[in-house]
């Protein structure tokens, strides 16, 4: 998360520099003696929650403008409190008046603008609540279940995918598609009759609940194909994450045997959760081309 905040970070760190060099330049060390240590002690403290306010906001927040908010007010006051401490150490002639300007001005505009980007969280909070409630009501529809898998149909996928995809459009929230699906299962079918096909659905349906993240969101997009919506999740992490999926899937089998699945991901990019799913389908017929199996023969291992 850290990453998309390295502009700011270093902005941080040359204010901060800037501020020591500048108090250096124009102050006189004071004697061992003159220094003020419970004094230091308050002050250093006080340093040190500013500067983790403004390091929590930005490795836990997404970019945006509450975020900036935030930081530009943590950053404001970090800097107030800086000049502050180094006041303790340094001693400024009587007519240089830069430095207690630079000490009083920026404490009361980072508490406006630390107060300005608490009332957008404070808005940003009451928006996800709605939709976290919004959610809770769909999760506890049944009708919205595949009686088979017990994962949830299209209805409840479309309807989940088109409320992400216009969270995504408003926040700028990464949202990413994982859809997965057995090669070559009418075969298997034939071969092994519904009833086994029926229960590596199930098994493979476990195993999705099982390993995919709590806020993941899986769904049965058609008889032998799955969608995950990857709230939150850029397309390296979902790709991550389908690796990891394809290691596990060796491990289930059906009818002795492992089955090959096919297994795309895309990040969402379209506003119409049609136009997403279609994108997917799109990805997953590449790979199915790209690790094409031949064709299957009953009783011969993997599909
Ligand atoms: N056992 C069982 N089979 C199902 C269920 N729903 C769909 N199927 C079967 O899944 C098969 C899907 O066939 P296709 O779409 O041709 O897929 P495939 O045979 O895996 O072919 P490729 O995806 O191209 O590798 C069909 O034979 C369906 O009958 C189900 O609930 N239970």
């Amino acid at each position: 998360m850290w990453q998309q905040h390295l502009d700011k970070l270093t902005l941080a760190a040359v204010l901060l520099l800037a501020a020591l060099l500048l108090a250096l330049q124009l102050g006189d060390v004071k004697s061992w003696a003159a220094i003020d240590w419970l004094d230091i002690l308050g002050e250093g403290i006080v340093l040190a929650v500013a500067l983790s306010w403004l390091t929590l906001n930005l490795l836990n927040r997404p970019a945006g403008r509450v975020t900036d908010w935030l930081y530009y007010g943590s950053l404001l006051l970090s800097c107030s409190f800086a000049l502050d401490l180094l006041d303790e150490f340094l001693r400024y002639p009587a007519h240089v008046r830069t430095m207690s300007w630079l000490e009083s001005v920026p404490a009361p505009l980072g508490m406006l603008a630390l107060t300005y980007g608490l009332m957008g969280w404070h808005q940003e909070q009451r928006q996800i609540n709605r939709q976290l409630r919004g959610r809770e009501r769909f999760l506890r529809d049944h009708r919205l279940l595949d009686p088979l898998t017990q994962l949830y149909g299209l209805d409840y996928l479309y309807a989940v995918l088109n409320r992400e995809l216009a969270l995504h459009q408003q926040q700028r929230l990464p949202l990413s598609i994982l859809m997965l699906d057995i090669d070559q299962f009418a075969a298997f079918n034939r071969q092994h009759g519904t009833a086994a096909g029926d229960n590596y659905l199930i098994s493979l349906a476990e195993l999705l609940s099982s390993q995919m993240r709590e806020s993941d969101v899986i769904c049965r997009y058609a008889g032998d194909r799955f969608v995950a919506v990857l709230v939150h999740t850029e397309q390296a992490a979902a790709e991550i994450i389908a690796l990891h999926l394809q290691q596990q899937l060796q491990r289930l089998t059906a009818a002795g045997q492992t089955l090959h699945c096919s297994v795309a991901c895309i990040q969402a990019t379209q506003t119409q959760a049609t136009a997403v799913l279609k994108q997917a389908e799109l990805a997953l017929r590449a790979s199915k081309l790209r690790g094409a199996r031949p064709v299957y023969q009953p009783g011969h291992g993997n599909l």
